[in-house]
């Protein structure tokens, strides 16, 4: 059994993000080679509604009331990019106005087709958690 009691815990704010086509928004950071979910570290004594939608203005610049996020749970996974540490992240769903317009921190935004999301280098919450739950065809 893989065990990550001994990995290091990054706790983010990550946002599920779709179109009406049911694209996903994803992202991939500067100087890495994942697309994940757009989002960040929560800093301490932060409410994680409050660090997505700081996260969120300041990598895609769009403004998001944090009451408006639907909480969707908290899940583990491990980290990409950092090996020996695991994400505990606290995911919402939320619908944008308006196209998001990345900041210099991210090198590539795309809308994802869930169909052709095999042929990409995903996080692994993005590969584990948020795809079967939002994106896959059954
Ligand atoms: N945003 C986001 N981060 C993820 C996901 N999956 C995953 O393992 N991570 C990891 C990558 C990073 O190690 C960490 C997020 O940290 P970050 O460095 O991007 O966050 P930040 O914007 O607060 O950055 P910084 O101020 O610390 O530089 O979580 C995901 O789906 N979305």
């Amino acid at each position: 059994m893989v065990t990550t009691s001994h990995s290091r815990t990054i706790r983010i704010a990550a946002a599920v993000i779709q179109d009406d086509s049911g694209k996903l928004l994803l992202v991939r950071k500067r100087g890495t080679t994942t697309f994940m979910q757009a989002g960040g570290k929560i800093e301490p004594g932060e409410a994680p509604a409050v660090a997505l939608a700081r996260e969120l203005r300041e990598e895609l610049g769009i403004v998001v009331d944090p009451a408006t996020a639907s909480h969707l749970g908290s899940f583990s996974a491990p980290a990409a990019n950092e090996p020996d540490a695991h994400v505990e992240a606290e995911l919402f769903e939320l619908s944008i106005a308006g196209e998001p317009i990345p900041a210099a921190e991210i090198e590539e935004m795309i809308w994802l087709h869930p169909e052709l999301a095999s042929n990409m280098e995903l996080a692994p919450l993005t590969a584990d958690i948020v795809l079967p739950r939002y994106g896959r065809q059954p």
